[in-house]
């Protein structure tokens, strides 16, 4: 592992987290072409299956990669070019994201991403982890988690990507960035996105304790918004999406964006590579 990290920690991120502006989050352009994502998605069976409803403008993205949803370059990319295709799609207003697996909604990077793999390709997925995010949290849909099961690490990530989260009432079901309990480091954008979910002194704790919650306690520190028994995540994450895009989708994007200006820290490039690699640098250190 430590060689692996220690390979990453030389090869230069893309940095694409400077591209979270008021632009990416709330235009809408692509954050990176298509064509590029095209080329590097080399999966047999498709991970994820997207169902657009043209009469209300949702969209449901169901990933269906088990045996846990984990993030691998393939599922990234294709989770990637999907979400590319709905932003350009006007018709698509509203994204709910869910899985078909019983008991995972996404157990988050896969771990084999990380271990004996070139520093080429440790750069490819990482790059792949970052343009995840960046394609959620800049969406300029409105996004749903239907978290159906547990989320932990990277999973949590992409679930504190959307803009509401309703979770299974399920004590079973755990969800939080984790990552210290493994002895690794949450990177910062990970940080400032649970910052702005929980707030200050809830993401701290979470963050240095490593700590998973369950649905209950999940919901308690408003890291989900809303529980509901497991047969109704999806209905009810209909009902809430009528609700979000009852709101003109301009004045939510607005109030989105103000948000963000004065919640996230928009990094230059150069900063956003070089704490990248002090994160891992810093694992490399420890493991
Ligand atoms: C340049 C970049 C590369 C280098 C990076 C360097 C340093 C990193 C520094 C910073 C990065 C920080 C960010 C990290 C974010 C992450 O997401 S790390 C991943 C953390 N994930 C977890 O901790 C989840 C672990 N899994 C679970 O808790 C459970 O599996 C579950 C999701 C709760 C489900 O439990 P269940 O009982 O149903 O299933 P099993 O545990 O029996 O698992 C079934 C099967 O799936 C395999 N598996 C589980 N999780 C992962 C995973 N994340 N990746 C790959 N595979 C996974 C598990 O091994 C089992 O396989 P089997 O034994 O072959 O059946």
């Amino acid at each position: 592992m430590a060689n692996v990290l220690r390979n990453s920690a030389k090869f230069g991120f893309s940095g694409v987290l400077s591209q979270l502006s008021i632009h990416s989050r709330h235009g809408r352009e692509c954050v990176s072409p298509c064509f590029s994502l095209q080329q590097r998605n080399n999966s047999t069976s498709p991970k994820i299956k997207v169902d657009l409803d043209s009469s209300t403008g949702v969209a449901v993205l169901r990933m269906q990669s088990p045996p846990v949803n984990s993030l691998s370059l393939d599922f990234l990319t294709e989770f990637c070019i999907n979400l590319e295709k709905l932003e350009m799609d006007r018709s698509c207003r509203g994204l709910i994201i869910t899985s078909t697996l019983s008991k995972v909604f996404s157990a988050g990077l896969d771990i084999m991403e990380m271990y004996g793999k070139s520093p080429e390709r440790c750069g490819e997925f990482w790059k792949a982890v970052q343009e995840m995010w960046l394609k959620l949290y800049g969406s300029n849909m409105a996004t749903i988690a239907a978290i159906n099961g547990s989320s932990p690490a990277g999973g949590c990530l992409m679930s504190i990507g959307c803009d509401y989260r309703i979770m299974v009432d399920n004590p079973r079901y755990s969800i939080g960035l984790n990552e210290t309990q493994l002895g690794i480091v949450a990177p910062f954008w990970f940080k400032d996105t649970l910052v702005n979910t929980v707030g200050n002194r809830a993401a701290e704790l979470s963050l240095e304790l490593g700590l998973l919650y369950s649905a209950p306690d999940a919901l308690k520190i408003g890291l989900v918004d809303q529980l509901v028994p497991e047969d109704q995540v999806l209905s009810t994450a209909q009902d809430t999406m009528s609700k979000w895009l009852a709101i003109p989708d301009h004045a939510r994007q607005i109030d989105q964006c103000v948000y963000i200006i004065y919640n996230t820290s928009p990094l230059p490039l150069d900063h956003a590579r070089q704490m990248d690699q002090c994160v891992i640098s810093v694992c490399i250190y420890y493991i």
